[in-house]
């Protein structure tokens, strides 16, 4: 036994050097597309950011076209910079590029067994089916009601008190998707159903960012002794698989508990599952369900939060637009009541900003990366087995060919069609057979909220002590989902009567 740590140790470095002789050598192999330089053995891991990855991969695009190549330590790495190409690859040859690929790091905290990391198999498919018969278009209409009253909440409250902006935000839209999902109803930001899931994802980010991670490069390393120097990822992933495990469980076993006691709000994910099986789900369907549900839950959290925490910043930085849509508001509602998520098709101004903040600053830059599961051949480029795939959907939306000073927050940009607004949606919510099932749902919780504000508050800059207006710096984090860095805003009611119109709004439909 004395010989035994030193002995793998060895095996493990051995074979670590084997395998990237072995990568390396395929990569050596002609017509890859273009990208940074590779070096023998390490290949082009020293180019790849650490941070902020989608504006390096943007940079590159103008050096090296719509599709870079970069080998990891001999994992294949392709990034796309542009739409048509990700329509033409990742849409139109969804059945070779919709596996995911194995990221170690996600895997030692557990987040493999969520359905957004699971391969391209029969377990995804049958997951993705009970979240895409939920979240479809008609069945979420149910919820249009919930989603508004919790949207008014949020807007009354920050009213009372703008500065709690990010904690608000939060909890609003936890109670949105924890309702749907299981049907409990958050009354307070400290409710574990909350507090767990959102550190769960906080960590989901970090851990499947990609290239942060050498374990993602060379697995082998998760099998290293925890008392090695630079073994530290290892604990962490210790650390943080506990969190996963109690996100996903302790919601799913209190949901199934209180639909038996009858003290659920109905429907649900989880409730609708059940009683369609007759309350005979098998051990597997019960674990599919468990992994399905945490999956949305975590899909639902964070990136709607981004896109609210951005609309707040976009408006405060262009009071015009605001103007613009309170009128459009003002015409076609009147101001004796709220809008409501069936006026959409009437308010293509409001859409436009909605839309212009999902260009402006995608939640999910990069997506969330696909695997190709063999060899192929695009515009006579190899792109082999086994690469991971990465969208890059911040470049996309901000190619300056196709959409003039990107930067720019410019909701006219899109003249109120709904063809030019397809445009972003298409891409901010990821490609073909992986898309976002829960688009839908997301953009009603997003409507909601933006209509309600733009109907009833004005977004203003705060001022400090002199009384000169203070006007944040813009910036992002790094990560799976981008947040804009905090940032200070007042939120005023237009008036006494669309206050009212606030606290009216949401009495009658109290948690249902
Ligand atoms: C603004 C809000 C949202 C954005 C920007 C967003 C974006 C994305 C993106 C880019 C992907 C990866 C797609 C791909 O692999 O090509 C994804 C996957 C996913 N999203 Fe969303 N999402 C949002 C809201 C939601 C909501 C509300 C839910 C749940 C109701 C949800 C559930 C999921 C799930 C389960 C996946 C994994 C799908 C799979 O791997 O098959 N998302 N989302």
């Amino acid at each position: 036994m004395a010989g035994s740590v030193p002995t793998v140790v060895f095996v493990a470095a051995l074979v670590s050097v084997g395998y990237l002789i072995s990568r390396s050598l395929t990569c050596l192999k002609n017509g890859l597309p273009p990208g940074p330089r590779r070096w023998p053995l390490i290949g082009s891991v020293l180019e790849i950011p650490q941070k902020h990855q989608w504006v390096t991969f943007s940079k590159w695009s103008k050096t090296y076209g719509d599709i870079v190549y970069l080998d990891a330590l001999g994992q294949p790495i392709i990034v796309i910079n542009s739409a048509k190409v990700a329509n033409d690859l990742l849409d139109r040859r969804s059945s070779i590029y919709s596996d995911r690929p194995n990221l170690a790091m996600a895997n030692l905290c557990g987040y493999g067994n969520t359905f957004a990391l699971q391969p391209y198999n029969d377990n995804w498919r049958q997951q993705r089916k009970l979240v895409s018969q939920e979240f479809g278009s008609s069945a979420v209409r149910h919820y249009h009601p919930f989603q508004e009253a919790e949207a008014r909440k949020l807007v009354h409250g920050l009213v009372d008190d703008p500065t709690t902006l990010p904690r608000q935000t939060q909890l609003r839209i936890g109670t949105i998707i924890v309702r749907a999902t299981y049907g409990h109803y958050i009354t307070d930001e400290n409710d574990p159903f909350l507090t767990v899931p959102l550190t769960a994802m906080e960590n989901f980010s970090q851990a499947t960012a990609p290239g942060v991670w050498a374990v993602d490069l060379l697995p082998m390393l998760k099998y290293l002794p925890t008392w090695m120097p630079g073994t530290v990822f290892l604990q962490t992933a210790k650390r943080w698989r506990k969190i996963v495990m109690a996100a996903t469980w302790n919601p799913y076993l209190w949901s199934k508990k209180n639909l038996a006691l009858g003290t659920v709000l109905l429907p649900n994910l989880c409730a609708n599952t059940i009683e369609a099986s007759d309350g005979k789900l098998s051990e597997e369907q019960e674990d599919r369900l468990i992994w399905a549900a945490s999956t949305v839950l975590g899909g639902g959290l964070d990136t709607n939060e981004s896109s609210v925490l951005t609309f707040f910043l976009a408006m405060m930085l262009n009071p015009s637009m605001q103007a613009k849509a309170r009128e459009e508001i003002d015409r076609v509602i009147g101001s004796d009541r709220l809008p409501v998520l069936q006026d959409r098709p009437s308010l293509p101004y409001v859409r436009s900003i909605m839309i212009e903040v999902f260009r402006w600053r995608p939640a999910a830059p990069l997506g969330i990366p696909h695997a190709l599961r063999q060899d192929d051949i695009y515009d006579g480029m190899h792109l082999p087995k086994g690469s991971l795939v990465i969208p890059n959907i911040w470049h996309m939306l901000h190619d300056p060919t196709v959409f003039p000073n990107p930067m720019e927050f410019n909701p006219d940009r899109y003249q109120g069609l709904d063809s030019e607004m397809d445009k972003i949606t298409n891409v901010m919510f990821g490609f073909g057979r992986r898309a976002c099932p829960g688009k839908n749902f997301a953009e009603a919780t997003f409507f909601a909220l933006v209509s309600t504000v733009l109907a009833t508050c004005e977004i203003l800059p705060v001022r400090d002590s002199e009384g000169h207006t203070v006007v944040p710096h813009v910036s992002y984090s790094s990560g799976t989902i981008s947040f804009p860095s905090p940032f200070k805003c007042d939120v005023k009611c237009r008036s006494p009567e669309a206050y009212d119109l606030l606290a009216q709004g949401y009495s009658a439909d109290e948690a249902t």
